[in-house]
Formats: C-alpha cells, structure tokens, sequence
C-alpha cells in the first residue's frame, strides 16, 4: 500500500484491528493465490493504462468525455488483446476490465465498448448456429468489427413483444428487409450504437410468408468499415446526456428497407428456409444460460461497487472529526457517532452477504444445468424466479447503499471528487438495465403465486419455496425465537404470508367480478412486496449457511467477526421490517427492544474493525478514485489538490468578470 504518511486518526484504528486483514481479502478473493494473481493484473494493468495528467474527465465537454472514452477502450482492449496472446489466459481479463473494479477504474463513467463482449458475442456465441459462430465470432473477438445489442426501442423496452422493428423475408432475393415502421420503433438505448458500433445486432418482428414469427435476432451492418459512414438507410445517432454512464454511447437506430442477407438472421434456435418457410426449433436453454450468467455477474459487479462506496466512507469517517458532544474533550471521529455506524457498517456486510449469495446461485444455476443434461427441468423456474428477484433486490440495496454512503459523508460527499456521485450513476442504471426492478420482482411473484396454488392443492415443492408448503397448510407460525435462525425464520413467515394474503386477495377479486389480470395488477403492489419478502429471506439464510460454513476455515478472530457481520445484517433486515414481522410472526414488544439492543450492541463491537474490514476489501487508490477515501487518509489535502485542477482556477479572474458582472454592478448592462 501507500508509502506516504497516513493520517493518526486512520493509522490508529489499523493499529487497534482484531483481526488479520489480509486473511479475510484473501478469502473474499477466494484464496492466497487469486489474491496475489488480482494484484499482479492491477499491476499490470494500472502501470499501462493509468494516465495521471489527463484533465480529470468531470471538466471534459460530453464529446470530449466520449473520445476520451474510446481512447481508452482502445488502449484497455490492446491490452486485454496481448495479454491473451501472451497467456492464452481465460476470460479472466475481460471480466475485471469490463467490470466494476479495474473496468471503472480506467472508465470512471462507462466503456463504449462494453456491449460489444458483454451482449454482442454473447448473443452470437447462444444464438448462431455454429457456422454463423465461425463467420462473425473470430472478427469480432479481435475487434476487426465492433458491434452491440439494440432490443429496448422509444416505444418499448420491458414489452418486448410489442416491439415495432419489422424483418420481413423476400424469397426473390433471398433478403431480409427491416424497417422502423414508426418514430417509436426506433432503437433506443444501446450501449456503443452512436458512433462506436458498425454492426448491430437488432431484435425485431420476423415476417415471412405474410405471417408474424415474432421476435428474432438479425445481423446488421450499420456503417462502412472503412469509413465509418453510415450506411443506406441507417438513422443513427447519440441518445444525449444522462444520469451517469456517460461514456457509453448510448444511441438509436432507425432503419429503412435496409436489406441483409438471409444468413444475418441468427439461426441456431428457429430458421427461414431459402423459400420463405419457418422452421420453429425446439425452446433453447441456452439463452437461459447467458441470462443467468450476466444477473450473477451483475450481482459481483454491485459488491464491488458497495465495497468501493463504504471504502470511501468508512475512512473518511474514521478521519472526520465533528461536533463537541462532551465538553472540554476534543470533536470526536463521526465514525464514533453510533447513527454513522449505522449508515456504513451494513455496507459493509451487504457486499458479504451479497457475495456469498451471488456465489450459492451460481453453484445451483450449475447444478439445475446438470440435472437438465438428464432430462430434468423441475428446478428450472425456480432458478428463473430466485435469479429476477436476487438481480432486482441487489441492485436496488446497491444504490441505497451507495447513496447513505455519500450522505455519510456530508457536503464532501456531494464533490464528484468523492467517486460517490459518480459510482451511484453506475449503480442505479443497474436498477432499470437486465430487466426493469419492478417487472423483476413481478416475474417471481408469478412463481410465488403458483407455488402457494401447489402447496394448497398438496403438491410439494422445490427447496426454496419449501417453507410456502407449511405456512400455506395453516399451521400455525411457532413462538417467536430471537435467535438468527429465528428471525430467518421469521422472514419465512412473512413471506409465506404475503404470498398467501396475495393469493386470496386476487380469488376475492376475481370473485367480485374482476379478470384475472386486473385482479393481479390491483394486487401488485402486495405481489412485488411479497417476491422482495422471499429474496431477503433467501439472502439472510443463504449468507448465515454460507458464512456458518466458511467461519469453519477461519482464525477466531476473524470467525468472531465475521460472525458479527451476519448478526448485525440479519437483525438490521429485522428491525428495517418490523411492521412485517408484527403482522406475520408472534414478536412481541419485548423480542424488538431485545433486537434493538442486540443491533447497538453489535454496532459497538464492530466499531474497532470498521477499517480493518473496508481495507480488506483491498481495493486501491487508483481504483477507487476517491478525494475522500484513500488509504492515507489525506482527505482534505486532495480535496484541494483537486480543486486546484477546476480549469476556473487556472487565472486570477474570470473574463466573465469583465463581460457581464463589473457592468452589472456598475449599471451599465
Ligand atoms: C443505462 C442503460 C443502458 C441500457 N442499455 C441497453 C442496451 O444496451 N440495449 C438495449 O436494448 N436496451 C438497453 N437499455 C434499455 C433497458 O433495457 C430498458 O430501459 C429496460 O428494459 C426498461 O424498459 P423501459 O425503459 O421501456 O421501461 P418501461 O418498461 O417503460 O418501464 C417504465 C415503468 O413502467 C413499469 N412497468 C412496465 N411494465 C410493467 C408491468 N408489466 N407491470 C408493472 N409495471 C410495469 C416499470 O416498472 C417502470 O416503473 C438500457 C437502459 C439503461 C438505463
């Protein structure tokens, strides 16, 4: 780490850790040597890539922020190129270059290329058949061609039935012709369509035959690969400035009888033959396959970002110091105030607890995948229904979490200098991107619903949604126990009895003359509410199991820490839902003053190893981009050093001055 001085206030509170910081980085990475390989590529890449005399991006026009961009994918991509060369190495490189750690350290605010490994080759690799892999795969793994995923359009993104783009088939030329047949079927959104990508892959309405197919995948070629023009009948263009994100080169695409080769259409799932005929294939799972593989990414990517967040405010609040609450005694460090611990220590935990689950869903995404190699589909839904809720609960927690974070800082907090701003840009696109939060949560709730219909009618069921079985056959809820098992218990409980309430309110509904559909949208505010309610009872015994697990492994020390972690989580998610809990379980007033103390208490114990346990997560300087949050803990030193590099602050006096203000205040303007 950092050879400067470290500031006293953040030196001491290395100095009182319990326990051995590079243990626990050690086994976050997953052992010693995926720690020493995660350092040597930052290393590598860092010394390469990181540029100290740029103009800090923030002062950059939006042109200049998206060639900077470019630059810089460009440069990162070489790299990632030679590297495979030189190591014939995995897809190791990629995944920390597009990510939430190297990835954002050297593309603070999104990579125009990103679509291109994450969707498009993705798409290719599960969709094309394997002559179509061996034409398009190969150029665009070398970047010979550049290319990304355009689905959403300004009319429709989470309805993708009502998407508008057309393909029509014409057997004379052996052609498909699509159209954006309105302003609203324009594409919309895609990550590199502006002015990155010459080749798209576009989703649109199959017509062949005078018959709607539906949605399909084509091949198209937006620009000349010498040029770069676009070509006949291409509108193509940058969607404008948003939230964060800004060097992604979000932009639409119209299209006018823009004619492509039969063979663009991408085959491996359903065909059209040379005569015009559609072959339907039978249901791929593959596609399922690249959906789960992104959502688990997703959710590792949303750690980092919650790591990095808490980072920064853990140390900036072990070196603020704030107030005088006892007099005559110096301003205490606000990482003393017991509501700061508040706001970060479930960071903290969140980004193991979401680790841990992350980890546990891939592990059963992999078992269900074998069970289907024998013919087995029953564990396939459930699957379907735990990975939209875990990506919908995850990515909304990481915004929550990144944003107290930032108010956890004060008004520096509030500086772009923080990377906090910057970062919950990053996170909450997430919480609309890969499937929209709320259709998420009501994708599983149609599970939900199912499975409480099952369990009524006898059947049993898969072994996430167990517990429905038994509160849905009426037993009554056992004597509240104040224990985590207890309250993961609990959470069953709540969640078994929303899902029920959900149940019988829509049959009422229906009763009262309501469709079905009406019934259920009326009810949907319950319905998301129950599908969050079975997420976190999944994340809080998944991470309790896990974590009981791995502590077997562990020091003492970092067992009891690692421990108190998993209490302060669970029983931060109890006191969070007490309404739920008095209305689903038998607590009573008694068990929630314990619960409070319980969590106030666990706030103080871990108070002497809050940064010990953000400097686990061992993330560098130059990754997190922070005046606030770096491991010497210089925070007001940078915060000026960054000031000093506002280009206001390159002379004396504005001309503005003597333009607008010196004649206004001299009435003369
Ligand atoms: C940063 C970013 C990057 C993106 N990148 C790409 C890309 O590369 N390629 C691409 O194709 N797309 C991309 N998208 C688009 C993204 O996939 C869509 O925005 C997303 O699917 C949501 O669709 P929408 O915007 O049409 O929202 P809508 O579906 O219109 O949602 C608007 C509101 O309506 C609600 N709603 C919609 N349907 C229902 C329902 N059935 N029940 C209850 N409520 C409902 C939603 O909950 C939401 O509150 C990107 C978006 C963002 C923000």
């Amino acid at each position: 780490m950092s050879a400067t001085k470290v500031n006293p206030d953040l030196q001491r509170e290395r100095d009182n850790c319990t326990f051995n910081v590079t243990e626990l980085t050690n086994l976050l990475d997953g052992g010693v040597q995926k720690t020493t390989d995660r350092k040597l590529q930052e290393d590598r890449v860092l010394r390469e890539l990181m540029s100290t005399n740029d103009v800090p991006a923030v002062y950059l026009s939006h042109k200049e922020k998206y060639e900077a961009a470019v630059k810089k994918a460009c440069a990162m991509f070489q790299m990632i190129r030679r590297l495979q060369d030189e190591e014939n190495a995995g897809m190791e490189n990629y995944q920390a270059l597009l990510g939430g750690t190297l990835g954002s350290a050297i593309l603070g605010d999104g990579n125009p290329l990103t679509l291109h490994y994450v969707m498009f080759i993705p798409t290719i690799m599960g969709q094309g058949t394997v002559e179509q892999q061996a034409y398009w795969i190969g150029r665009a793994f070398n970047l010979s061609i550049i290319g990304t995923y355009a689905q959403t359009e300004l009319g429709h993104g989470t309805f993708i039935r009502g998407l508008e783009t057309t393909a029509t088939y014409d057997p004379e030329t052996k052609e498909f012709v699509l159209n954006s047949p309105t302003l609203t079927a324009y594409k919309w959104w895609p990550g590199g369509l502006a002015h990155t990508a010459n080749y798209c892959i576009v989703m649109a309405q199959l017509y062949t035959q005078g018959k709607c197919y539906g949605i399909h995948p084509f091949i198209v070629q937006l620009r000349d690969e010498e040029t770069h023009m676009p070509l006949s009948g291409i509108k193509v263009g940058e969607i404008g400035a948003k939230l964060g994100m800004n060097g992604t080169n979000n932009g639409f695409l119209g299209l006018e009888n823009v004619r492509i080769p039969r063979d663009h259409m991408l085959m491996k799932n359903s065909k059209v033959l040379e005569d015009g005929t559609y072959v339907n294939a039978p249901s791929s799972k593959l596609t399922y396959g690249t959906m789960m593989f992104v959502r688990v990414m997703l959710c590792n990517d949303m750690c980092n970002y919650i790591a990095k967040a808490v980072t920064i405010a853990t140390r900036y609040s072990a070196i603020r110091r704030q107030s005088q609450p006892k007099p005559n005694e110096p301003e205490p460090q606000i990482l003393d105030y017991v509501t700061q611990q508040h706001k970060l220590f479930v960071g903290i935990a969140s980004v193991h607890a979401f680790k841990l689950n992350a980890d546990w869903i891939w592990n059963m995404y992999n078992n269900v995948t074998a069970e289907m190699e024998s013919g087995d589909l029953e564990r396939l839904p459930e699957l379907h229904a735990l990975s939209c809720c875990l990506k919908a609960v995850v990515t909304a927690d990481a915004a929550e979490n990144v944003e107290r974070c930032r108010l956890a800082c004060g008004g520096h907090g509030y500086m772009l200098s923080s990377n906090l701003p910057l970062t919950y840009g990053l996170v909450t696109a997430a919480c609309t991107y890969e499937g929209e939060n709320t259709v998420l949560l009501l994708q599983t709730a149609r599970y939900l619903v199912k499975a409480w219909q099952q369990a009524s009618a006898g059947n049993s069921l898969t072994p996430t949604v167990a517990y429905i079985g038994r509160v849905s056959k009426g037993r009554r809820s056992p004597p509240w126990d104040n224990t985590i098992e207890g309250i993961v218990e609990g959470f069953h409980n709540v969640a078994a009895g929303k899902i029920g309430l959900c149940v019988t309110q829509i049959e009422k509904r229906q009763k009262e003359g309501m469709s079905y559909e009406d019934a259920w949208n009326m009810t949907s505010v319950q319905l998301t509410s129950a599908s969050e309610a079975h997420c976190r009872a999944i994340i809080l015994g998944t991470y309790f199991n896990e974590t009981e697990k791995l502590v077997k492994g562990v020091s003492a020390e970092l067992k009891t820490v690692m421990l108190q972690l998993v209490d302060l989580y669970v029983v931060y998610w109890a006191l969070n839902r007490m309404g739920d809990l008095l209305r689903f379980t038998s607590i009573s007033e008694r068990d929630i003053e314990q619960l409070q103390n319980w969590y106030e208490n666990t706030l103080t114990k871990l108070r002497i190893n809050a940064v010990g346990l953000v400097d686990a997560f061992d993330i560098r300087d130059e990754i997190l981009s922070s005046t606030l949050g770096s491991y010497d803990g210089r925070a007001y030193e940078r915060l000026m050093e960054e000031a000093m590099k506002s280009p206001l602050n390159a002379k004396p006096v504005n001309e503005s001055f003597h333009k607008y203000l010196k004649p206004f205040m001299q009435g003369k303007l």
